[in-house]
Order: C-alpha cells, then sequence, then structure tokens
C-alpha cells in the first residue's frame, strides 16, 4: 500500500464556528456566517477537503486566493485571507464567505491549533532545532519516550510517522494547518507523546505559530541556509526562538558552539546547558568519559552534573550509534526527555536501541557474525569525509564504501566527493545514485576521474556498472567480517529516479537481502 500525506488526517474533527475560528484575527464577520461549521483548515488548494476552510496566503509564486474557485468546488466553507487575496476571491465570484485578516501567513498555525482542537496539548510534545543533529535528537527522543511505554509520533525530515503509517517527509517542518493536521491525527491514533523538527524556515514563516512544547532543544548552528537568512546571527535568531517562553517553559542547549553559548547567555526560558566535546565547559552538564563500543558499532559516556543540585552526578549511558556527533545528539536527548518527567532509566534503554532511517543507520552489527553495514545519506564531501573518518574508529579491518553521485544536481561537487572516498575509504565499489536525466555511466565516469587524482593505478576501486543492487550486493560479499561496508548517498530514500521514473529502492532493505545471502554462503562453507 503506497502512503499518502492524505492519509494522515483525523476523521472526528468537531466543527468550530466560522466566528470562534477567526475570533481574535478579524474585528468581525458578517452575522450570516457565524455559525458555518469548520472541519478543519488547509493551506493548499490540492489537500483541502469538503467543510475545510481555506487560508490563502500570498506566496514567491502565486496568491493562494487565485484557487479560491477551485476550493469552493471542492466544498471548502470558507476563505481566509489577506487584503489583496480578499480581492482576487470576491473577482472570481465564489459564493462561499471571504474573511480578511492582516497576515493570513502568520495566522495560518494559530487557526489551525483552533481547527484541530490544539492536539499537542493532550500529548508530550518536545521539539529539536539546530543546523544539525535534529533528526538524531528526535530519534532519540523518540526511541526513550517509547522506552518508558509512550506511543510516541514523530514529524522529522527522515519520515513522519504515526504508528504503523509512516513516510518521508517533504519537508523538514510542515505548514502549519499540515503540522496540526498530523498531530491531530495522532491524537485520533491513541499517541501519547510528539517528536516534532523545526527548521529554522518554519520558524521564520510561523509554522509553529502559537505552539507550547514542554521541553525544547538547540544542537549547533553552522554555515547554512545564508541565501535565506543572510547573516549567521539572523539565522541563530530564528533559531533562539524555538528555546524562549514563545514556545516553551523548559530547553536544553548544547554550548559547544559560540552560538549555543550566546543563545544559553539570553534565554528567558528555565534551561539547561550540555557540552559533549569540553569536559571543562561551563555548563550544566558535559560529556567526561566517551568510549567506542567497537564490536557494537555503539559509544559508552558519561554525562556528569557541573553545577547544584547535580555537582558530581554521573550518569552512563550508551548511544547505539557510532561517532561523537550522535553522543552529542544523545546527550541533549537525555536532558530533554529527563527534564520533563521520563525515568532516567527508561531513557537510557532507548538511547541503547536508537536507530535512525537513514543516517548511520546499522543494518548488520559486526557481532552477528557479518561485516558491519551501515546506510547514510551522506552526499557531500564533508559529510562524506566525516562519517568516513569515524567509521574508520570503528574497523578493524577495511572500509568498504559504495557510492554514486546523483544526476542533474550540482556537478561541482562530484570530484571531491570522489577524492574524499578515496582518501578515506580502502576498497570502493562505484555505483549509480539518482542518475535522473543524466547518462549514469557519463556521472560514475567523474567520480573515477577525482579517484585517480588520489589513486592513479585505481587500486581496490571497482565500477558497477549494472546496478546499485550489484554494486551493495558485491561489497558485502567482499567483505570480511572485521570490514565496515558503507552504503552511502541516498539514506532512507525509497526510490531511485531514472530517466523520470521513479523506481522504488532502498538501500537498507537491499543491504539486509545481501546480507541474507552472506549468511548463508557462510553456512555453507562453515
Ligand atoms: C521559503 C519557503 O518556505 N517557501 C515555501 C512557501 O512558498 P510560497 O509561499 O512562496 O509558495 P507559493 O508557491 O507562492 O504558493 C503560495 C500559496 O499558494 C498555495 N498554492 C499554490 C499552488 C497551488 O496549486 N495551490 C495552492 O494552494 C501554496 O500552498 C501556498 O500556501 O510555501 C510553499 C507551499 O507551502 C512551500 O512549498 C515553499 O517551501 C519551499 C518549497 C521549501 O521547501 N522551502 C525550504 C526553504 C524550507 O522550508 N526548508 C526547510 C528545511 C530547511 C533545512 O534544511 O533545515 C523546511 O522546513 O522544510
Ligand atoms: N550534533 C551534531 N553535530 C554535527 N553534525 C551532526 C550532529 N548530529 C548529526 N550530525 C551529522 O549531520 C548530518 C545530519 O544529521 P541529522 O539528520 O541528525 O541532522 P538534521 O539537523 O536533521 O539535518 P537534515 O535536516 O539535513 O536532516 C549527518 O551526516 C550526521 O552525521
Amino acid at each position: 500500500m503506497t502512503v499518502t500525506f492524505r492519509d494522515f488526517r483525523p476523521q472526528n474533527i468537531a466543527p468550530v464556528s466560522l466566528a470562534r475560528l477567526v475570533a481574535g484575527f478579524t474585528p468581525e464577520i458578517d452575522a450570516s456566517w457565524e455559525e458555518i461549521p469548520v472541519r478543519g483548515v488547509s493551506m493548499a488548494s490540492d489537500e483541502i477537503l469538503a467543510g475545510e476552510a481555506f487560508i490563502a496566503v500570498g506566496g514567491a509564486n502565486v496568491h493562494a486566493a487565485k484557487f479560491a474557485g477551485e476550493v469552493e468546488s471542492l466544498g471548502a466553507v470558507a476563505v481566509i485571507t489577506d487584503a489583496k487575496g480578499a480581492q482576487i476571491a470576491t473577482s472570481q465570484g465564489v459564493k462561499i464567505p471571504v474573511v480578511t485578516v492582516p497576515d493570513p501567513r502568520e495566522a495560518a498555525s494559530p487557526l489551525a491549533i483552533r481547527a484541530f482542537d490544539n492536539p499537542a496539548g493532550k500529548m508530550k510534545t518536545v521539539a529539536v532545532t539546530g543546523t544539525n543533529g535534529k533528526t538524531t535528537t528526535c530519534f532519540a527522543a523518540k526511541f526513550t519516550f517509547e522506552a518508558a511505554g509512550l506511543a510516541t509520533m514523530i514529524l522529522s525530515t527522515a519520515e513522519t510517522q504515526v504508528g504503523d503509517l509512516r513516510i518521508q517527509s517533504s519537508r523538514t517542518t510542515f505548514e502549519g494547518p499540515m503540522l496540526q493536521r498530523i498531530l491531530a491525527y495522532g491524537v485520533e491514533q491513541g499517541m501519547q507523546a510528539a517528536v516534532v523538527e523545526v527548521s529554522a524556515h518554519a520558524l521564520a514563516l510561523a509554522r509553529i505559530a502559537g505552539m507550547k512544547f514542554d521541553a525544547t532543544a538547540f544542537t549547533n548552528l553552522q554555515h547554512d541556509h545564508l541565501d535565506y537568512f543572510h547573516t549567521m546571527e539572523n539565522y541563530l535568531a530564528a533559531k533562539a526562538r524555538l528555546c524562549s517562553k514563545e514556545f516553551t517553559d523548559y530547553s536544553v542547549i548544547c554550548v559547544d558552539d559560540k552560538w549555543g553559548q550566546q543563545l544559553a547567555a539570553n534565554c528567558d526560558t528555565q534551561n539547561l546547558t550540555v557540552s559533549a566535546y569540553d569536559p571543562a565547559a561551563q555548563a550544566d552538564w558535559v560529556v567526561t568519559r566517551k568510549v567506542n563500543n567497537i564490536a557494537h558499532a555503539a559509544c559508552d559516556f558519561t554525562l556528569t552534573g557541573k553545577t547544584e543540585p547535580n555537582v558530581g552526578r554521573e550518569e552512563k549511558i550508551t548511544v547505539a550509534l557510532p561517532g561523537e556527533v550522535n553522543v552529542q545528539d544523545a546527550a541533549i536527548a537525555y536532558l530533554l526527555v529527563t527534564g520533563i518527567g521520563i525515568p532516567a532509566e527508561a531513557v537510557k534503554a532507548g538511547l541503547a536501541t536508537l536507530a535512525v532511517p537513514g543516517r548511520l543507520e546499522i543494518v548488520s552489527r559486526r557481532n552477528e557474525g557479518t561485516p558491519l553495514v551501515i546506510n547514510d545519506y551522506a552526499h557531500t564531501p564533508e559529510a562524506l569525509a566525516s562519517i568516513l573518518r569515524t567509521m574508520q574508529e570503528f574497523t578493524p579491518g577495511k572500509l568498504h564504501l559504495v557510492f554514486g553521485t546523483d544526476g542533474d544536481r550540482d556537478a561541482t561537487k562530484r570530484v571531491p566527493l570522489a577524492k574524499v572516498a578515496a582518501q578515506e575509504a580502502d576498497i570502493l565499489w562505484v555505483t549509480d545514485e539518482n542518475p535522473r536525466t543524466e547518462n549514469a555511466q557519463s556521472i560514475r565516469a567523474q567520480l573515477l576521474s577525482g579517484i585517480k587524482e588520489e589513486r592513479p593505478e585505481m587500486e581496490n576501486v571497482c565500477e558497477v556498472t549494472t546496478c546499485r543492487r550489484d554494486a551493495i550486493r558485491k561489497a558485502i560479499l567482499a567483505a570480511h567480517s572485521d570490514d565496515t561496508v558503507m552504503i552511502t548517498g541516498k539514506g532512507a530514500e525509497p526510490y531511485q529516479e531514472i530517466e523520470g521514473v521513479f523506481h522504488a529502492f532502498n538501500d537498507t532493505p537491499v543491504a539486509r537481502d545481501c546480507l541474507a545471502a552472506y549468511k548463508n554462503r557462510a553456512h555453507i562453507q562453515g
């Protein structure tokens, strides 16, 4: 069954009168409209359901009021828009009420909270922001809630998941109406906790306006999205709001970079600071001991309290992911979730089983008699270098890398990506990612030319010309049990795009199938 976002819809939304929905957003509405029942709101004409109100914002491409006639024919009961939108809507002769508000984008999330009856208020909720580590920290929080027995939903870049229903997300943070609708669906499905990944764009564009979380966290700030925010200061200011009283009363701030330190110094919530990289840092908690658990591809670490009432308190924690960035994310998640009353033992149990789709996702651990096999979506030279260096520490044998790169996307990264691969991995399996409309062999040739700059003899380089599945199979079957096979580039993507066709394909199940062959072979030989 193909899951779409349309499936994440609550079935039993109690209607709100139009008057109550827009109260406070507009001075007065026509008396004959007041009692019109509204069952939900939507910002997109292709998502609207009969009975909903359409919130029409002016965007970079189009003013949504242009779709007023269309949504009316689909059963929308009102259009909520700005003055310009009202003109556009009425000029189409729509018969449904057109309600004017000063800023429909700002109003969208609060209106959705009202229309969907404040679903977040019925669950425990946490939200995470930061340039890197949001998804991992969100999953860490989810695993800890679940270990404490709470049915937990997640809205993250990697996946939107409510119970058995899961789908790869199209966005980091949805527009307010979609976000509230999915939360309302979660409540209907018996979810007791929700974890929400929040991008800086979402904060700047009011996608979570009006929400109040039980706890929020900030991971770090790195150079990104300056096309939108222009300066790092603006970028921090957008993210910092998540850790302010506007959205929460309790937050956890990682102070391993100067941006976190700046945020903590100005934070108006009750907050805990944490450093994973500097035991001498001025922070409420610091990571004092990190040990790679090579057999389990995990990290053991100690979180030590430095301020009252926790001075000298030590929490011994295992996070089931390799690499110190994951220690940072796990430490943040630990404080985030214990801070709102989840018992420490449950939190530790959750972190000890943490797995994130397509992010250092462990397909097979070395202690299962197979090589360590990992699926990760690193697709930039920097990310690939970082992840391969991490995995060197966890690899007593050879590090195999199965990789390719996207077609119809930034071709300038191909040679640098290939050079990193040649520098940091031992055995390279060059294959296809999403060739799209480009010639796959020409993309591989560009990668091979980058590799050749580092390895003129091309030793331990294998071009797999058939398909990605073959490359994964060949690498796994060639690996010894003390080797690591890294499959990078696609992460949790459920398809491979070739010539405009999206072929169902996900690296993790493909690798699992190949591992079954590996085990069979070992069994026959043994
Ligand atoms: C800067 C930004 O966030 N732009 C978003 C914004 O664009 P816009 O308002 O200018 O949209 P528009 O196309 O002019 O349409 C205006 C309105 O008409 C509606 N419409 C449009 C067409 C139609 O047929 N019917 C219809 O109803 C749209 O739903 C929209 O409400 O509203 C559009 C519809 O909701 C979004 O698709 C678009 O997100 C773009 C694609 C996007 O992804 N933006 C990125 C920058 C973003 O938000 N990324 C962050 C992650 C960042 C990170 O990596 O950390 C994220 O949270 O995903
Ligand atoms: N705390 C961290 N600091 C720096 N890098 C990190 C951290 N946690 C994870 N990473 C790395 O950053 C990349 C993205 O991780 P993750 O998906 O958790 O973050 P994100 O903020 O959700 O990013 P995205 O929105 O791009 O998915 C991965 O390559 C991961 O190894």
